[in-house]
Protein backbone atom coordinates (compact mmCIF):
# COMPACT_ATOMS: atom_id res chain seq x y z
CA UNK A 1 0.00 0.00 0.00
CA UNK A 2 1.35 3.48 -1.42
CA UNK A 3 1.96 5.78 2.16
CA UNK A 4 1.17 9.03 1.62
CA UNK A 5 3.44 12.11 2.66
CA UNK A 6 0.96 12.78 4.92
CA UNK A 7 0.76 9.64 6.76
CA UNK A 8 4.61 9.33 6.81
CA UNK A 9 4.49 12.59 8.55
CA UNK A 10 2.22 11.44 11.28
CA UNK A 11 4.57 8.54 12.49
CA UNK A 12 7.82 10.88 12.37
CA UNK A 13 6.30 13.31 14.87
CA UNK A 14 7.16 9.72 16.87
CA UNK A 15 11.17 9.76 16.44
CA UNK A 16 12.91 9.74 18.75
CA UNK A 17 16.61 9.44 18.93
CA UNK A 18 18.94 9.71 16.10
CA UNK A 19 17.61 6.40 14.50
CA UNK A 20 15.15 7.59 11.93
CA UNK A 21 13.09 4.62 12.08
CA UNK A 22 12.40 4.66 15.59
CA UNK A 23 9.30 5.40 17.09
CA UNK A 24 7.49 5.80 20.94
CA UNK A 25 4.29 6.23 21.04
CA UNK A 26 2.87 6.45 24.11
CA UNK A 27 -0.79 6.45 25.54
CA UNK A 28 -0.99 4.62 22.57
CA UNK A 29 -4.07 2.74 24.58
CA UNK A 30 -5.99 3.44 27.33
CA UNK A 31 -5.87 1.93 30.64
CA UNK A 32 -9.43 0.47 30.21
CA UNK A 33 -7.84 -1.25 26.99
CA UNK A 34 -4.31 -2.43 29.22
CA UNK A 35 -6.95 -3.79 31.95
CA UNK A 36 -8.86 -6.09 29.16
CA UNK A 37 -5.72 -7.71 27.56
CA UNK A 38 -3.66 -8.26 30.99
CA UNK A 39 -6.78 -9.72 31.61
CA UNK A 40 -7.00 -11.89 28.88
CA UNK A 41 -3.47 -13.01 28.96
CA UNK A 42 -3.94 -14.06 32.60
CA UNK A 43 -6.94 -15.83 31.65
CA UNK A 44 -5.28 -17.98 29.07
CA UNK A 45 -4.76 -22.02 29.69
CA UNK A 46 -1.57 -22.75 32.14
CA UNK A 47 -0.07 -24.61 28.79
CA UNK A 48 0.33 -21.24 26.93
CA UNK A 49 3.03 -20.05 29.33
CA UNK A 50 6.06 -21.19 28.05
CA UNK A 51 8.89 -20.96 31.02
CA UNK A 52 12.40 -20.23 29.76
CA UNK A 53 15.39 -19.20 32.05
CA UNK A 54 14.81 -15.30 32.39
CA UNK A 55 10.84 -15.10 31.52
CA UNK A 56 7.88 -16.81 30.43
CA UNK A 57 6.51 -16.06 27.36
CA UNK A 58 2.64 -16.76 25.06
CA UNK A 59 3.46 -17.56 21.27
CA UNK A 60 0.30 -16.59 19.55
CA UNK A 61 -0.39 -16.49 15.85
CA UNK A 62 1.25 -20.35 15.06
CA UNK A 63 4.41 -21.58 15.23
CA UNK A 64 7.31 -19.69 13.54
CA UNK A 65 9.79 -22.20 11.61
CA UNK A 66 12.48 -21.28 9.26
CA UNK A 67 10.56 -22.37 6.40
CA UNK A 68 7.52 -19.91 7.84
CA UNK A 69 4.38 -20.02 9.99
CA UNK A 70 2.84 -22.84 10.65
CA UNK A 71 -0.53 -20.33 11.11
CA UNK A 72 -3.32 -20.76 14.04
CA UNK A 73 -6.32 -18.39 14.14
CA UNK A 74 -5.45 -15.33 16.80
CA UNK A 75 -7.87 -14.88 19.58
CA UNK A 76 -10.33 -12.43 19.12
CA UNK A 77 -8.54 -10.40 22.24
CA UNK A 78 -5.95 -9.78 20.43
CA UNK A 79 -7.64 -8.28 17.30
CA UNK A 80 -8.29 -4.90 17.98
CA UNK A 81 -4.95 -3.92 19.00
CA UNK A 82 -3.13 -5.71 16.33
CA UNK A 83 -5.49 -3.96 13.74
CA UNK A 84 -4.75 -0.57 15.15
CA UNK A 85 -1.34 -0.90 15.18
CA UNK A 86 -1.62 -2.27 11.57
CA UNK A 87 -3.91 1.06 10.66
CA UNK A 88 -2.02 3.42 12.31
CA UNK A 89 1.29 2.53 11.45
CA UNK A 90 1.20 1.75 8.23
CA UNK A 91 4.39 -0.03 8.02
CA UNK A 92 3.29 -3.63 7.76
CA UNK A 93 3.24 -5.10 4.60
CA UNK A 94 0.09 -7.18 5.47
CA UNK A 95 -1.98 -8.26 8.80
CA UNK A 96 0.31 -8.68 11.81
CA UNK A 97 0.13 -12.39 12.42
CA UNK A 98 2.09 -13.26 14.94
CA UNK A 99 2.40 -11.78 18.49
CA UNK A 100 4.79 -13.02 21.60
CA UNK A 101 3.70 -11.91 24.96
CA UNK A 102 6.54 -11.92 27.49
CA UNK A 103 5.96 -11.38 30.66
CA UNK A 104 9.33 -10.24 33.17
CA UNK A 105 9.31 -9.56 37.11
CA UNK A 106 11.36 -6.88 37.80
CA UNK A 107 14.47 -8.99 37.68
CA UNK A 108 14.35 -10.40 34.42
CA UNK A 109 15.23 -8.93 31.24
CA UNK A 110 16.12 -10.45 27.72
CA UNK A 111 19.14 -10.93 26.48
CA UNK A 112 20.87 -8.67 23.75
CA UNK A 113 19.30 -10.22 20.31
CA UNK A 114 18.41 -9.39 16.70
CA UNK A 115 14.79 -11.11 15.65
CA UNK A 116 15.35 -13.76 13.46
CA UNK A 117 14.90 -14.13 9.81
CA UNK A 118 11.74 -15.25 9.04
CA UNK A 119 9.67 -11.78 10.49
CA UNK A 120 9.39 -8.87 8.32
CA UNK A 121 11.90 -5.96 9.40
CA UNK A 122 9.48 -4.29 11.26
CA UNK A 123 8.40 -4.92 15.16
CA UNK A 124 5.47 -2.98 16.96
CA UNK A 125 5.81 -3.86 21.07
CA UNK A 126 2.72 -2.77 23.40
CA UNK A 127 4.10 -1.97 26.79
CA UNK A 128 1.92 -3.00 29.67
CA UNK A 129 2.71 -3.22 33.49
CA UNK A 130 5.94 -2.25 34.69
CA UNK A 131 7.61 0.36 32.95
CA UNK A 132 11.16 -0.96 31.81
CA UNK A 133 14.42 0.57 29.86
CA UNK A 134 15.22 -1.09 26.57
CA UNK A 135 18.82 -1.01 25.05
CA UNK A 136 20.23 -1.07 22.06
CA UNK A 137 23.32 -1.42 21.01
CA UNK A 138 24.97 -1.25 17.36
CA UNK A 139 26.45 -4.59 16.02
CA UNK A 140 29.86 -4.81 17.28
CA UNK A 141 31.11 -5.21 13.49
CA UNK A 142 29.63 -1.55 13.03
CA UNK A 143 31.62 -0.23 16.17
CA UNK A 144 35.12 -0.64 15.39
CA UNK A 145 37.32 2.43 14.16
CA UNK A 146 37.41 2.51 10.36
CA UNK A 147 41.31 2.38 9.46
CA UNK A 148 42.96 5.33 9.57
CA UNK A 149 45.88 4.86 6.96
CA UNK A 150 43.38 6.77 3.97
CA UNK A 151 44.12 3.75 1.23
CA UNK A 152 40.71 3.97 0.16
CA UNK A 153 38.98 1.07 1.89
CA UNK A 154 36.67 3.25 3.95
CA UNK A 155 34.14 3.16 1.10
CA UNK A 156 34.05 -1.03 1.62
CA UNK A 157 32.95 -0.49 5.15
CA UNK A 158 31.25 2.59 4.43
CA UNK A 159 28.73 0.03 2.83
CA UNK A 160 27.28 -0.42 6.85
CA UNK A 161 25.56 2.69 6.41
CA UNK A 162 28.44 5.36 6.80
CA UNK A 163 29.40 6.91 4.21
CA UNK A 164 32.03 9.22 5.85
CA UNK A 165 33.36 6.17 7.14
CA UNK A 166 33.09 7.14 10.61
CA UNK A 167 31.24 4.22 11.91
CA UNK A 168 31.37 5.00 15.44
CA UNK A 169 29.95 8.38 15.51
CA UNK A 170 26.76 7.15 13.98
CA UNK A 171 26.59 3.54 15.76
CA UNK A 172 25.85 4.93 19.60
CA UNK A 173 24.43 2.81 22.34
CA UNK A 174 21.07 4.37 23.18
CA UNK A 175 18.28 3.40 25.13
CA UNK A 176 14.17 3.95 25.37
CA UNK A 177 11.87 4.17 28.28
CA UNK A 178 8.96 2.05 27.52
CA UNK A 179 6.49 3.21 29.90
CA UNK A 180 3.19 1.01 30.20
CA UNK A 181 0.31 1.79 27.56
CA UNK A 182 2.62 2.99 25.04
CA UNK A 183 4.03 1.25 21.65
CA UNK A 184 7.38 1.22 20.24
CA UNK A 185 8.43 0.46 16.61
CA UNK A 186 11.53 -0.37 15.18
CA UNK A 187 12.39 -1.62 11.24
CA UNK A 188 15.24 -1.34 9.24
CA UNK A 189 18.20 0.32 10.34
CA UNK A 190 17.54 0.08 14.13
CA UNK A 191 15.89 -3.23 13.25
CA UNK A 192 18.82 -4.92 11.55
CA UNK A 193 22.17 -3.08 12.56
CA UNK A 194 21.40 -2.86 16.11
CA UNK A 195 20.64 -5.53 19.02
CA UNK A 196 17.59 -4.91 21.90
CA UNK A 197 17.55 -6.12 24.91
CA UNK A 198 16.53 -5.58 28.78
CA UNK A 199 18.49 -5.84 31.34
CA UNK A 200 17.49 -8.28 34.32
CA UNK A 201 17.66 -5.34 36.73
CA UNK A 202 14.99 -3.86 39.33
CA UNK A 203 16.46 -0.50 38.82
CA UNK A 204 17.58 0.69 35.85
CA UNK A 205 19.63 3.52 34.63
CA UNK A 206 17.74 5.96 32.15
CA UNK A 207 20.73 8.15 31.65
CA UNK A 208 20.97 7.40 27.74
CA UNK A 209 17.05 7.29 27.20
CA UNK A 210 16.33 9.09 23.81
CA UNK A 211 12.54 9.92 25.04
CA UNK A 212 13.99 11.82 27.77
CA UNK A 213 10.20 13.49 28.08
CA UNK A 214 8.35 9.86 29.06
CA UNK A 215 11.32 9.96 31.94
CA UNK A 216 10.73 13.50 33.19
CA UNK A 217 7.03 12.45 33.37
CA UNK A 218 7.96 9.35 35.43
CA UNK A 219 10.26 11.35 37.89
CA UNK A 220 7.01 13.97 38.23
CA UNK A 221 4.49 11.01 38.76
CA UNK A 222 6.66 9.68 41.31
CA UNK A 223 7.11 12.98 43.27
CA UNK A 224 3.03 13.35 42.97
CA UNK A 225 2.63 10.14 44.69
CA UNK A 226 5.40 10.74 47.25
CA UNK A 227 7.32 7.64 46.57
CA UNK A 228 10.06 9.87 46.53
CA UNK A 229 10.52 10.19 50.09
CA UNK A 230 10.81 6.37 49.99
CA UNK A 231 14.60 7.32 48.74
CA UNK A 232 15.33 10.03 51.52
CA UNK A 233 18.36 9.20 53.26
CA UNK A 234 19.08 5.94 50.62
CA UNK A 235 21.41 5.50 47.80
CA UNK A 236 18.61 5.15 45.18
CA UNK A 237 19.66 7.31 42.19
CA UNK A 238 16.99 9.93 40.88
CA UNK A 239 18.50 8.96 37.67
CA UNK A 240 16.78 5.31 37.35
CA UNK A 241 13.38 3.85 37.35
CA UNK A 242 12.18 1.59 39.92
CA UNK A 243 10.81 -2.05 38.77
CA UNK A 244 8.31 -2.79 41.30
CA UNK A 245 5.24 -4.85 39.22
CA UNK A 246 5.43 -7.37 36.10
CA UNK A 247 6.13 -6.26 32.97
CA UNK A 248 4.20 -7.74 29.88
CA UNK A 249 4.93 -6.89 26.08
CA UNK A 250 3.42 -7.90 23.30
CA UNK A 251 5.72 -7.68 20.52
CA UNK A 252 3.76 -8.22 17.09
CA UNK A 253 5.19 -8.88 13.84
CA UNK A 254 4.27 -10.36 10.24
CA UNK A 255 6.04 -13.52 9.07
CA UNK A 256 5.31 -13.15 5.36
CA UNK A 257 5.86 -16.83 4.39
CA UNK A 258 2.86 -18.89 5.41
CA UNK A 259 3.00 -22.66 4.84
CA UNK A 260 -0.38 -24.63 6.10
CA UNK A 261 1.25 -27.88 4.70
CA UNK A 262 5.17 -27.43 6.97
CA UNK A 263 4.85 -30.70 8.28
CA UNK A 264 3.16 -32.82 5.38
CA UNK A 265 4.95 -35.32 3.43
O1 LIG B 1 9.70 -7.45 25.76
C1 LIG B 1 10.12 -6.70 24.91
O2 LIG B 1 9.85 -5.50 24.92
C2 LIG B 1 11.04 -7.20 23.83
C3 LIG B 1 10.76 -8.57 23.37
C4 LIG B 1 11.63 -8.97 22.23
O3 LIG B 1 12.59 -8.34 21.92
C5 LIG B 1 11.32 -10.17 21.46
O4 LIG B 1 10.38 -10.90 21.80
O5 LIG B 1 12.02 -10.42 20.47
FE1 LIG C 1 13.37 -8.90 20.03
Amino acid sequence: MEVSAEDDNKLRNFIVGDVPTLYYIPDFITQTQQDLLLNNIYQAPAFKWKSLKNRRLQNWGGVVHEKGLLPQNLPPWLINIIQKIFDESRLFPSAINHVLINEYLPNQGIMPHQDGPAYFPVVAIVSLGSPVVMDFSPHLSLTVSTNQSGNGMEDELSCTGAPDGNLQKDYNPFSVLLMPRSLLIFKDKAYSEYMHGIKDCPVQRCDRVVNVGEFLKYRGADQITGSKDLYEGTDVDLNSINRTTNRISLTCRVVPKVNRKLFKF
